[in-house]
């Protein structure tokens, strides 16, 4: 038993390869965890189940979950939390607001901006990035909504995909349609997922997918009905959990670790190549139509 529990405790830092990054400004709501273990900060809401095992986390920044700043550190601050709790095997990720899932990282941190805000935004999308990719819980997406860009990344990171199935709610990394380029390890994460020649193809045509065409090919796992995406995520969640966790967790980094470390060894580099495409004049004016379109779509 004592092994297993340094098996479980370890593995994750082995895994993130010491990524843990703590941004001052969101600690104090970590004062509000409960003895109940339902824990809650401005953008992240966390319901524990100790007699499962089980985290359902709500991302929780309305209209659209725009992965902020904000919303991105709070969710990396909450998921450190859960992976050093031994009570915690399984994770299973979703949106409080209806209808959406995500809307991808959130345009306004993108534009218009300090180049040190840019670093420190596109450092938070990493350090999300790395966690939940390297996660050593289950963790598993409950797509209720639509899911483009950034969204997309967080479901592709967790081990199975729920999706509502309704083609109104589309999921893709649609980056080139914005006139952006996803970075090498978003490419590598959708490589995982469902393979290059579809990673090719959909990532050079910025493709967002109906739900029943990403079941196709293995982008989602599994469409249900809206209402029982989360109920259906729980027992995906349990059938996961019935594996033994040390032969799991031995077992997931075999694929994800080599993913993991390519960008651990060029963090500092990617952050510059961020930093440096996204203040380009001609990107800003790209993202800046793009929010245009956005915003006149309503009219
Ligand atoms: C050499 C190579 C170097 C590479 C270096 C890296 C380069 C950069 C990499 C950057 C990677 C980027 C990843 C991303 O995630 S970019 C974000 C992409 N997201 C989208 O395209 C989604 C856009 N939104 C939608 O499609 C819809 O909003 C959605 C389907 C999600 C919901 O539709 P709905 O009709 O319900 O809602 P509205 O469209 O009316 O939106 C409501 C308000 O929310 C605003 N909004 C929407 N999405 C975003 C967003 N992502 N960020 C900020 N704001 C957003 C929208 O404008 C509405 O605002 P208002 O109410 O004020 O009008």
């Amino acid at each position: 038993m004592a092994a297993l529990a340094v098996l479980r405790r370890s593995a994750p830092a082995r895994l993130l390869s010491g990524t843990l990054c703590v941004h001052s400004r969101v600690l104090a709501p970590w004062r509000q965890y409960q003895s109940n273990r339902h824990f809650s900060n401005d953008k992240i809401l966390v319901e524990m189940d100790e007699s499962t095992g089980v985290a359902v986390m709500k991302m929780k920044n309305p209209p659209v979950n725009g992965l902020s700043l904000e919303l991105l550190t709070e969710f990396s601050i909450s998921l450190e939390k859960l992976e050093i709790d031994r009570g915690c095997r399984g994770l299973i990720l979703t949106s409080a607001s209806p209808k959406v899932f995500s809307a991808g990282l959130d345009i306004t941190e993108m534009c218009g901006k300090s180049a040190e805000h840019y670093a420190a935004f596109w450092k938070a999308v990493q350090e999300m990035w790395l966690k939940l990719f390297g996660s050593n819980m289950v963790t598993i997406a409950a797509i209720n909504g639509s899911s483009p860009a950034g969204g997309c990344l967080m479901a592709m990171c967790c081990d199975y995909r729920i999706m509502a199935d309704s083609p109104k709610y589309a999921i893709g990394l649609n980056e080139t349609q914005l006139g952006i380029v996803a970075p090498f390890w978003f490419k590598d994460t959708m490589t995982h997922t469902v393979g290059s020649r579809v990673t090719e193809q959909s990532l050079q045509l910025g493709q967002m997918y109906p739900a029943p065409a990403a079941l196709k090919f293995g982008l989602v796992d599994q469409l249900v009905p809206e209402d029982k995406v989360q109920i259906t995520a729980a027992a995906a969640m349990a059938q996961w959990l019935s594996v033994p966790d040390h032969a799991r967790q031995i077992t997931k980094p075999m694929i994800r670790k080599p993913i993991v470390d390519r960008l651990v060894k060029q963090r500092e580099a990617d952050i510059d190549n961020f930093v440096s495409f996204i203040s380009k004049e001609s990107i800003q004016k790209s993202l800046q139509a793009y929010m245009d379109r956005l915003k006149q779509k309503k009219q």
